[in-house]
């Protein structure tokens, strides 16, 4: 697409608004643009000291060159950044709705109908990030945001990478959306997002996610090295079946979306106690 000159900003140049979370590194403020056209984005800020302390500049640098060349509607935008001596800022998409994995600690667990609607979107958005080589690595609910309609939105590209990648994810954070080569550190492909995919659908529908073992990480190691899947009876036939298809995730993606929209299609009846 055309080069838009990505114009330097300041942070003079934005009215501050409320606080929309605070994230790892830093918080996020609304904020709009003070001269015409007046725009509402999402400013994320992060401090420089705690990024070199980390050792992860080379992680944002990749996460703001990846982003800001992806345009997808189930994809946050990055429209760019800017810094001061202290701070550097990512002005991204202000996403309506807000974060997922509230919503998913509200209701608990997703329906069928709304868990097939966002693996569906999901599986739209993985679809053009593998057609560009970008393995996204860090799918999880609170990595999900949703527009002012509801729409979902994949935001947090800070473990990107262009395929292959072999990073160890040595970061903290939880291990249950990892799949087993990348427990074990080794190369690893797009198939990282579709383990993810079939973690998220699995913890949408049952409220949390398949290998988790809250008493200990070496437990959640083994379980997902074992892929020792479990299904709580709650589960209808049609979504267990679905999800152990799934494993290994050599499925496409869209059609894990449409086996559990047309299982929701099949057995409406199925959806209404799942
Ligand atoms: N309603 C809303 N509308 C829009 N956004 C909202 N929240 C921000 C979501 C994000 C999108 N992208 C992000 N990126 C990073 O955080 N990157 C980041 C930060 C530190 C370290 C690292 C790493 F390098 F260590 F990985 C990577 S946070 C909300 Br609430």
């Amino acid at each position: 697409s055309r080069k838009s000159p990505t114009r330097e900003w300041s942070l003079h140049e934005f009215d501050m608004g409320r606080p929309l979370g605070k994230g790892k590194f830093g918080r996020v403020y609304m904020v709009r643009t003070k001269c015409e056209p007046r725009y509402i984005l999402a400013l994320k800020t992060l401090y420089k000291s705690e990024i070199i302390q980390s050792k992860v500049e080379k992680q944002i640098r990749r996460e703001i060159e990846i982003q800001q060349n992806l345009r997808h509607p189930n994809v946050l935008r990055l429209y760019g950044y800017f810094h001061d001596e202290k701070r550097i800022f990512l002005m991204l998409e202000f996403a309506g709705k807000g974060e997922l994995y509230k919503q998913l600690s509200k209701h608990g667990c997703f329906t069928e109908k709304r868990s097939a609607r966002y693996i569906d979107q999901m599986a739209d958005a993985l679809i053009y990030l593998h057609g560009k080589h970008v393995i996204h690595r860090d799918i999880k609910p609170e990595n999900l945001l949703l527009g002012i309609n509801g729409e979902l939105k994949i935001g947090d590209f800070g473990w990107s990478v262009h395929a292959p990648g072999n990073r160890r994810k040595t970061l903290c954070g939880t291990l249950d959306y990892l799949p087993p080569e990348m427990v074990e550190g080794k190369e690893h492909s797009e198939k990282v997002d579709y383990w993810a995919l079939g973690v998220l659908t699995y913890e949408f529908l049952i409220g949390n996610p398949p290998f988790e073992d809250r008493s200990s990480v070496s437990n959640t190691y083994r379980r997902i090295a074992k892929v020792d899947l479990r299904f709580p009876s709650s589960m209808s036939s049609d979504v267990k079946d679905l999800i152990a298809k799934a494993w290994p995730t050599t499925l496409l993606p869209k059609l894990i979306a449409d086996l559990l929209t047309s299982s929701y299609n099949m057995n409406p009846r199925n959806a209404l106690h799942s």
